[in-house]
C-alpha cells in the first residue's frame, strides 16, 4: 500500500462525549477525502479510571491524553481527537496539534435540577438560588469565580459521565440544586434542553480552549498534517492558541483557576503576493481577556489586550503578553496560594486514605 492511500486511524477516549467528537472529525474528513479509508480506536485513560479523587488533586496534567499519545507515537493510531480544554499547553516531544476545529460554544451553562423550586418559583438564574444551595462542579475555576460573586452558595464535587452527573443532580434525595457544565459538551450529547441559562463574563470566564475540538498528530506526519488542513478553522485556532499561550506562561493546566474570553474580527489586508492564499494574507483584530481567581474567590485579577494580528505566532504573543501582565498585577501571588492549597488538600486526602486503610485492615 502506498503511503498516499494509507489507512488513517482516529483515536480518542472511550467516553460517550469523546466518541461523538471523534465521529464529528471522522465525518468531516470523509466528506473532504471521499477516496480515503478512516478507522477509529477508543481507549480509556487515567482520568477515566480514577473517579475517586477530585480532579483538582489529580494534578490535571496529561490525565486524559497520555495513553493516547503513547499509541500515537507508537504508530498504532494517526490522529487523536481531544477536547482542546483537556490538552496540556506543552505538547509532548514528537506530538503536535494538527488542527483546531470551529468553536460554536465556549461558555459554561447552569443546569438546574428537574422540578426544583424556591418558594414555589422555578429557578432561572444563579440569583434565584437560596443561600446554601449546592452547585455541583469539579472545576476549581468555576468554584473560584462563582464564590466571588455568590459567596452564599455551596460547592460540591461531581464526577462521572454527563448522564451520571445529570442523574445525581435530578435525584430527589441528592444534594445538588444545579450543575455548571460546558455548554458544548451538553449540546454535543443531545442535552441542549437542560441548559437553564449560560453563565458568561463578568460572572464566569470559560476555560482555555473550552468548546473547541483538537486533533493531535505525530509532528513528522506530513500526510496527517495535510488532511488536518481540511479540519482547521483559523479564527478559532488563533483565539485558542492565544488562550493556550496565556495559560502556558502561567504554567497552569485545567486545574488552575484561569478563565478567558476571546473575540476575533477578520480585517481586510492588502494583497501581498499575486498568488495569495497563505496565512500571511489574513489578519484579524484579536481581543483576549485573561483572569486568575483565588480558590476562595477573594482575590481576582483581570487583564485585556486587543491588537491586530496576522499569524498564529502573533496570536500566541498576544496571549503571552496578557499572562505577563496578569502576573505583574497580583496573579503570581494568587497562583502561589493555589499551589499551597492543593498541597494541603493532597496531604489531607493521603492522610484520610491511610486512616481508611487502617480501619479496613
Ligand atoms: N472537564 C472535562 C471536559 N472536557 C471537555 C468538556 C466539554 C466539551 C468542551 O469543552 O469542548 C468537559 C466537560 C465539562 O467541562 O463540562
Amino acid at each position: 500500500m502506498s503511503t498516499e492511500n494509507r489507512r488513517i486511524v482516529l483515536a480518542s477516549r472511550a467516553s460517550q462525549l469523546a466518541q461523538i467528537q471523534t465521529h464529528i472529525v471522522l465525518d468531516t474528513l470523509k466528506a473532504a477525502f471521499p477516496d480515503r479509508t478512516f478507522d477509529t480506536s477508543f481507549m480509556s485513560t487515567q482520568g477515566d479510571k480514577d473517579l475517586s479523587r477530585a480532579l483538582y488533586l489529580l494534578g490535571g496534567k496529561s490525565l486524559w491524553t497520555k495513553e493516547l499519545e503513547v499509541a500515537l507515537l507508537g504508530g498504532e493510531v494517526d490522529m487523536v481527537v481531544h477536547s482542546l480544554k483537556d490538552v496540556p499547553t506543552a505538547m509532548p516531544e514528537g506530538c503536535a496539534l494538527g488542527a483546531i476545529l470551529e468553536r460554536e460554544y465556549g461558555e459554561d451553562s447552569l443546569v438546574v435540577k428537574k422540578g426544583y423550586t424556591v418558594e414555589g418559583r422555578t429557578v432561572c438564574t444563579l440569583d434565584d438560588l437560596p443561600a446554601g444551595a449546592v452547585i455541583g462542579t469539579s472545576s476549581v475555576r468555576r468554584v473560584a469565580q462563582l464564590k466571588r460573586r455568590y459567596p452564599a452558595l455551596a460547592f460540591k464535587d461531581v464526577r462521572g459521565n454527563l448522564q451520571t452527573r445529570l442523574d445525581k443532580l435530578d435525584n430527589p434525595d441528592g444534594p445538588y440544586a444545579a450543575l455548571i457544565l460546558a455548554k458544548a459538551g451538553l449540546l454535543r450529547q443531545g442535552f441542549g434542553e437542560r441548559v437553564t441559562i449560560d453563565i458568561v463574563p463578568p460572572t464566569l470566564f470559560h476555560a482555555v480552549g473550552q468548546g473547541a475540538l483538537a486533533v493531535e498528530i505525530r509532528a513528522d506526519d506530513a500526510e496527517a498534517r495535510r488532511l488536518c488542513s481540511a479540519l482547521t478553522h483559523w479564527q478559532t485556532s488563533w483565539r485558542c492558541l492565544a488562550e493556550r499561550a496565556c495559560l502556558r506562561v502561567l504554567e497552569g493546566g485545567c486545574s488552575v483557576p484561569v478563565g478567558v474570553h476571546t473575540e476575533l474580527v477578520p480585517v481586510p489586508v492588502p494583497v501581498t503576493s499575486p498568488e495569495g492564499g497563505g496565512e500571511g494574507d489574513v489578519a484579524a483584530k484579536l481581543r483576549l481577556v485573561g483572569t486568575i481567581t483565588a480558590v476562595d474567590g477573594q482575590r481576582h485579577v483581570e487583564r485585556e489586550v486587543e491588537r491586530v494580528v496576522s499569524s498564529s505566532e502573533q496570536a500566541e504573543e498576544l496571549g503571552a503578553q496578557v499572562a505577563k501582565e496578569l502576573i505583574d498585577i497580583g496573579g503570581r501571588e494568587i497562583l502561589q496560594l493555589v499551589a499551597k492549597d492543593r498541597e494541603q488538600r493532597t496531604a489531607e486526602t493521603e492522610a484520610q486514605k491511610a486512616a481508611e486503610f487502617i480501619i479496613q485492615g
